[in-house]
């Protein structure tokens, strides 16, 4: 039988960095398989349709969700976010590693139902710098991320579900660190395989 893939999720609050850090994980990671997720809100400049997101409308998404297409989906700022669930699993099942970088609401759930998953939660150095992110990024206005921040303070608080917390001090040391979470956890499970093996083996 062959191995499924592992599912790598990424979260923390808007503005940390994950999109950061994730776009410089897949340039040097061929291994993983990143999810693009479904959206409402409006596509930036530079956005595109089917490489950043899947823009929907509402109408469109409430649909996805009545027919069960999503494997979570979270409002977030007046917006829907989701991941669609037949990628998610097809592509575990050929044996491949999955990553998602969604907020900590859709981390919640994907959690129910992926409890092997590798939850991985990005922290800021420091509520300021959080702040300084999100206004130096100019794509929000102020109310927006007043709204964002206030949700950050939510979103810290459910760090203790995730397994390992990264601090996103620089790019390329968090990048590193997810890089060395990837690498133990396949040696973890490799090493848990062979115990497995030898089992039943000995049986
Ligand atoms: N629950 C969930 N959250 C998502 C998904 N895709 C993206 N997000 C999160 O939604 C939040 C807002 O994303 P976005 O509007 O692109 O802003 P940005 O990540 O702050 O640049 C971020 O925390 C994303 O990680 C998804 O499929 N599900
Ligand atoms: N380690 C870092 N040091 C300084 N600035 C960063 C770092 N990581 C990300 N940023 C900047 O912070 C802003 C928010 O990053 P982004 O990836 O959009 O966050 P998120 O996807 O978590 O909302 C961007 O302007 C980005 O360039």
């Amino acid at each position: 039988m062959k191995e499924k893939g592992i599912l790598f999720i990424l979260s923390g609050p808007s503005g940390v960095g994950k999109g950061t850090v994730r776009k410089r994980l897949f340039e040097t990671s061929t291994n993983l398989q990143y999810s693009i997720s479904v959206t409402t809100r409006e596509k930036r400049p530079g956005e595109v349709d089917g490489v950043d997101y899947f823009y929907k409308t509402r109408n469109e998404f409430e649909e996805l969700i009545r027919n069960g297409e999503l494997l979570e989906y979270a409002e977030y700022v007046n917006n829907y976010y989701g991941t669609p669930r037949k990628y998610v699993e097809e592509t575990l099942e050929k044996g491949l590693d999955v990553f998602l970088e969604i907020e900590v609401q859709g981390a919640m759930q994907v959690k129910e139902n992926f409890p092997e998953g590798v939850f991985i939660f990005l922290f800021p150095p420091s509520l300021e710098e959080l702040k300084n992110r999100i206004v130096n990024r100019g794509t929000e206005s102020e109310e927006l991320v007043i709204n964002r921040l206030k949700e950050a303070r939510k979103e810290i608080d459910m760090m203790d579900a995730y397994d390992y917390v990264v601090v996103n001090d620089s790019v390329d040391k968090a990048v590193e660190k997810i890089k060395a979470i990837i690498q133990a956890e396949h040696l973890k499970r490799e090493r848990i395989a062979k115990q497995y093996k030898r089992i039943l083996e000995d049986e």
